[in-house]
């Protein structure tokens, strides 16, 4: 008999999600699993693979998150975002608390259903932390180039860790300039990274304003990345490069970072999307979409029609 698994697509600024309801039923998904559905050739496709499993220390849901290569990860700023448009719709509150492997994230709701804050907690700068294989006391700029000794493509990059790894080059000229879909995978495996990175290429236009071009660990290039946008504004003010509120450029579209002076804390506000609603038979992981869903963002509500 075939058991039917349903989902949901979303994304933030182009950033692909499936999740997935678990809190009733934990279905068996592994890693093969996961892959296979996150590839566009035989499912839904998709960057991470979201579960929303029973909370478990008093927050509203926890978010469970895997990278479309399989693995489990720490966080996601876009999937963050989108959670907390789900749970928020189901709530009907203006704020959620949303539970990860690496602490409590609180999400808003902005001024429109779609637009969506989440406070995603404070950076950590450590080289244990970020972590590194080995020690560097300041890590605004760490040894690490790529190419020529003497002309480098890219190197010194900050790093930064938002619950998961991030490194960022800083570079002068146009982002797509610099072959990141040839240097990424080398740079995101790098030795200096044992839990390997997601890695950024940032150009700074002014103290407000950088553009970001992404490659995520277990995944490869993406529209967008939350937490690496937040990597690179706290790094751009850490650099006195920027001011604390930064408006980050992505392929995808625009987010805007705030770090705190207060608290330190990161704000992350921007857009989610929610696609279809779909169902997957898990005897062969075949799917099909059900739905679209309706958005009525003047009402605050949301609802799936065939
Ligand atoms: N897309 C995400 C980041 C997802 C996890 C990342 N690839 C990792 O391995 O740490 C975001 O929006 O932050």
């Amino acid at each position: 008999m075939s058991e039917q698994l349903q989902f949901l697509k979303m994304n933030g600024l182009g950033n692909e999600f499936i999740v997935i309801d678990a809190r009733k039923t934990m279905p068996q998904l592994g890693p093969d699993a996961v892959r296979a559905l996150s590839d566009h050739a035989s499912g839904p496709g998709c960057d991470q693979f979201i579960t929303l499993e029973v909370p478990q220390s008093g927050g509203d849901v926890f978010m469970r998150i895997h990278n479309a290569d399989g693995g489990e990860v720490e966080a996601c700023g876009n999937a963050t975002r989108c959670v907390g448009r789900l749970i928020m719709t189901e709530l009907g509150a203006d704020k959620a608390v949303i539970e990860t492997v690496v602490g409590k994230l609180i999400s808003y709701r902005g001024d429109a259903l779609e637009m969506v804050t989440v406070d995603m907690g404070v950076p950590k700068f450590g080289w244990q932390d970020i972590p590194l294989a080995e020690e560097f006391d300041d890590t605004r700029a760490i040894e690490l180039q790529i190419g020529p000794i003497d002309d480098p493509i890219l190197h010194t990059p900050s790093v930064v860790n938002i619950g998961n790894p991030h490194a960022i080059f800083w570079v002068q000229n146009d982002v797509e300039s610099y072959g990141l879909e040839v240097n990424g995978p080398m740079l995101e495996n790098h030795m200096i990274f044992p839990e390997r990175a997601n890695i950024s290429l940032a150009q700074v236009h002014n103290d407000g304003e950088l553009t970001l071009k992404v490659w995520e660990r277990g995944v490869g290039l993406t529209q967008a990345c939350g937490t690496a946008a937040c990597a690179a504004a706290v790094a751009a003010h850490r650099n006195r490069l920027t001011e604390r509120k930064v408006l980050v450029h992505l392929p995808g579209g625009d987010i805007v970072i705030e770090w705190r002076e207060a608290d330190d804390h990161i704000l992350m506000s921007g857009g989610t999307e929610l696609e279809y609603a779909g169902e997957i038979d898990l005897s062969d992981l075949s799917w099909q979409k059900m739905s679209l869903i309706q958005q009525k963002s003047d009402q605050g509500t949301e609802q799936s029609s065939l």
